[in-house]
């Protein structure tokens, strides 16, 4: 069986005297692209942030590419190839989009910035306009460009879709799809979306009480109103 490029192993985690994951474990294989679901507050976002180093392990251990991340600082896991676009939309506002991609090149070369307006065309179209005057579909956007700019190995996306107008959510979707199939980078995608962020995804977790509950592949969760109204207490039409 192909090795998990992203491995947590009974990862204990929490806020002062709260444990809000509480033994988690996950997976997520090369190419993957990963629906994690769940009610409000059962911890996705914190989930998410212990892969980054933002929030300390009390137990458990993260391995990516097979690397034990323990005691790792941020800065170095994204280094080593971890993408994070956290659910703020991580933009200066008061920076031009092009001047917002920039930042996100770190060592590489101007002409990389190319590669982000082949994939966002209307990133192009606004390279001059300042972060804080774009539209949420396009700050999401350019969150997502300027972390894939970064050359991830794989991408962790948190609530991409929040605050936007269903049609503005398709728009995105479709160059998410675009560029999963361009690239080829796993993403972890947190989602209060449920049918849409399935209509994506290849493969489904729902987390809660602080593990995973449930898992799927997207397609047979998102026929599945057992379980969509037991974890989520919705179903899909
Ligand atoms: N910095 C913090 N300090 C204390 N408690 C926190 C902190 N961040 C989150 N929590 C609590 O931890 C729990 C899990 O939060 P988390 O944001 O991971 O959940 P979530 O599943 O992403 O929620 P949502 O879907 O609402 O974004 C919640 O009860 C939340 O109130």
């Amino acid at each position: 069986m192909e090795r998990a490029m992203l491995q947590l192993e009974g990862v204990v985690a929490g806020y002062g005297p709260t444990t809000v994951l509480d033994g988690l474990q996950l997976q997520v294989r090369a190419g993957e692209r990963l629906a994690m679901l769940g009610r409000n507050g059962v911890g996705k976002t914190t989930v998410l942030r212990a892969v980054m180093g933002l929030v300390p392990l009390r137990a458990g251990r993260i391995l990516f590419e097979g690397q034990d991340l323990a005691g790792m600082a941020p800065h170095r896991r994204a280094a080593l190839g971890l993408g994070y676009v956290p659910q703020t939309r991580d933009i200066f506002p008061s920076l031009t989009v092009e001047e917002n991609l920039v930042a996100g090149l770190k060592r590489r070369p101007l002409q990389a910035l190319d590669e982000a307006y082949a994939l966002f065309p209307r990133l192009a179209e606004r390279r001059r306009n300042g972060g804080g005057q774009l539209s949420g579909g396009e700050q999401q956007m350019l969150s997502v460009a300027r972390a894939l700019l970064g050359q991830p190995n794989l991408l962790l996306l948190d609530e991409p879709l929040e605050g936007l107008a269903p049609l503005i959510r398709q728009e995105l979707l479709a160059v998410f799809r675009r560029m999963s199939e361009q690239t080829g980078i796993p993403v972890v995608i947190v989602e209060q979306q449920i049918d849409e962020v399935l209509g994506y995804a290849q493969q489904a977790v729902v987390l809660d009480h602080g593990t995973v509950v449930h898992q799927d592949t997207a397609a047979g969760l998102r026929a599945d109103n057992e379980a969509l109204d037991r974890w989520l207490g919705m179903a899909v039409q």
